[in-house]
C-alpha cells in the first residue's frame, strides 16, 4: 500500500543552467532554520566534486556529495543508494531524522528522470514526495542558454519556481524580455528575483501537491496554460487508425520545433470514466511518453464524489491522491501537459479514441 503523503519527506528538486547560481542560493539556504535537518545531495558532474566544499555545512544539515556522472543519465540508482545510506547513518548513529531532502541536481541535468527516479524507485517512493522544482535561470545569459540548450528549457519547463537570479548585472529591459521569454516556456510558475542567493526558505518550500492541500488548484495552475478540448466530432475511430492520427496527415501532433518546449492544458467538462483515464494515459504514455516532461491534473472521475489529483513524469504516474471535492467544484477535469514538441491535438484525439460513441 502507498504511504499517506503526508507521511513523507518533501523533496525539493533544485536545477539551473551551469553558473546559473545554485551553489550560492544553496550557501544561504542552508543557514535558514527552516533548513534545520536537511540533507542536501549535491551532484557534481566530473571527477571531483567541488561544490559540496563551498557549501557551508551546519551543525543540523548533512551534505553529501555524488559525482560519479551526471544524476540524470548514469547514477540515478545511486541517488537512491545515497540517500538511503544517509538515512541509516544518521538513524545508527541517534540523530534527528531528515526533516527535508534538498537534490542539487549539475547545470547540464533533465530534470525529468530525476523526477521519474523519485517516483518509481521503491524506497525512494515510499519516504520522500517531490515538493517542487526550483529552476534558477541566469538574467544575464538566460535567453541565450535557453535558445542554445534543450537541457536548459526542459529544466525551466518543467519547474514549479523560476528564480532569475544576478538581476543586478542587467537592466530593467532585459529582465522584462526574460521574464517573458520565461513564461512562454512555463506560463504556470510563479517568477522570482534572487540577488546573490538571498532569499527566504519559505518562498521556495511547500510547494508541491500535498504540502498545499485543498490549494490543490494553485498546484495545477490550469488557468495559465491555453486550454485545448476534446475534438470528438472530428475523429474517425477505427482500431486501424491510431498509427495514423498520430502520422503527420492527420494534423500538426508533434510540432515541426521538434524539441520546443509545449505545454498546454486539456479539458474534459464531463467525469470521465475510470477505464477511459486509464486506458488513455496508458496509450498516451507508451506513444509518447518520451517526450511529455510532466502531466499535472486534477480529475473528475465518474461515480467517484472526491475528485483525483495525479501526477505523472514520463511513462510514469504517481497513485492518484484524492482531493477535497472542492478542489473541482465545476466537475471539469483538468490537465496540464508540458511536453517537448507534443501538439495538444495528439492528446485530444488520442482522448476521443476511447469515447464510446466513437468506438468502431
Ligand atoms: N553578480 C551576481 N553574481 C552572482 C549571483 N549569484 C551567483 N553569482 C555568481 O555566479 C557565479 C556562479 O555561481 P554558482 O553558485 O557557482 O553557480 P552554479 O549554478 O552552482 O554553477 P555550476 O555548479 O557550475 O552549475 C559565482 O561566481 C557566483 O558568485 C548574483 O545574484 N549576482
Amino acid at each position: 500500500m502507498s504511504p499517506d503523503t503526508h507521511d513523507l519527506i518533501p523533496v525539493t528538486v533544485l536545477t539551473g543552467f551551469l553558473g546559473s547560481g545554485k551553489t550560492t542560493l544553496l550557501n544561504r539556504l542552508v543557514q535558514q532554520p527552516v533548513m534545520k535537518d536537511a540533507l542536501v545531495v549535491i551532484n557534481e558532474f566530473g571527477d571531483i566534486g567541488l561544490d559540496h566544499r563551498l557549501v557551508a555545512e551546519g551543525d543540523e544539515h548533512t551534505v553529501v556529495e555524488m559525482s560519479s556522472g551526471c544524476l540524470c543519465c548514469t547514477i540515478r540508482g545511486d541517488l537512491s543508494r545515497t540517500i538511503q545510506r544517509t538515512f541509516d547513518a544518521i538513524e545508527r548513529a541517534g540523530g534527528e531524522p531528515f526533516s527535508r531532502v534538498i537534490i542539487e541536481t549539475t547545470g547540464l541535468a533533465d530534470p525529468a528522470p530525476i523526477l521519474h527516479t523519485l517516483m518509481t524507485d521503491y524506497w525512494l517512493a515510499h519516504r520522500l514526495v517531490l515538493d517542487g522544482v526550483i529552476c534558477l535561470v541566469d538574467a544575464a545569459s538566460g535567453i541565450s542558454t535557453l535558445n542554445a540548450h534543450r537541457e536548459s528549457q526542459r529544466q525551466a519547463a518543467i519547474a514549479d519556481r523560476l528564480l532569475i537570479t544576478k538581476a543586478d548585472l542587467v537592466d530593467g529591459a532585459r529582465l522584462s524580455r526574460l521574464a517573458s521569454h520565461l513564461a512562454r516556456i512555463n506560463p504556470a510558475a510563479e517568477q522570482l528575483q534572487v540577488s546573490h542567493g538571498e532569499i527566504a526558505a519559505e518562498q521556495l518550500t511547500g510547494k508541491g501537491l500535498s504540502a498545499q492541500g485543498r490549494q490543490a488548484n494553485h498546484w495545477l495552475s490550469a488557468a495559465s496554460y491555453a486550454q485545448v478540448a476534446p475534438v470528438m466530432d472530428t475523429i474517425q475511430a477505427t482500431p486501424g487508425s491510431l498509427v495514423s492520427m498520430l502520422s503527420p496527415q492527420s494534423g500538426p501532433v508533434l510540432s515541426r520545433h521538434g524539441e520546443q518546449v509545449r505545454s498546454f492544458c486539456f479539458t474534459v467538462e464531463e467525469p470521465i470514466a475510470p477505464e477511459v483515464l486509464e486506458d488513455w494515459l496508458d496509450l498516451l504514455m507508451s506513444l509518447l511518453g518520451e517526450k511529455i516532461l510532466r502531466v499535472k491534473a486534477i480529475v473528475k472521475v465518474a461515480g467517484r464524489e472526491q475528485p483525483l489529483a495525479l501526477h505523472g513524469v514520463q511513462h510514469i504516474f504517481h497513485p492518484p491522491e484524492p482531493l477535497p471535492v472542492e478542489a473541482c467544484a465545476d466537475g471539469v477535469s483538468r490537465f496540464v501537459f508540458i511536453t517537448t514538441g507534443v501538439a495538444p491535438e495528439a492528446v485530444s484525439r488520442l482522448f476521443d479514441y476511447f469515447q464510446p460513441a466513437q468506438a468502431p
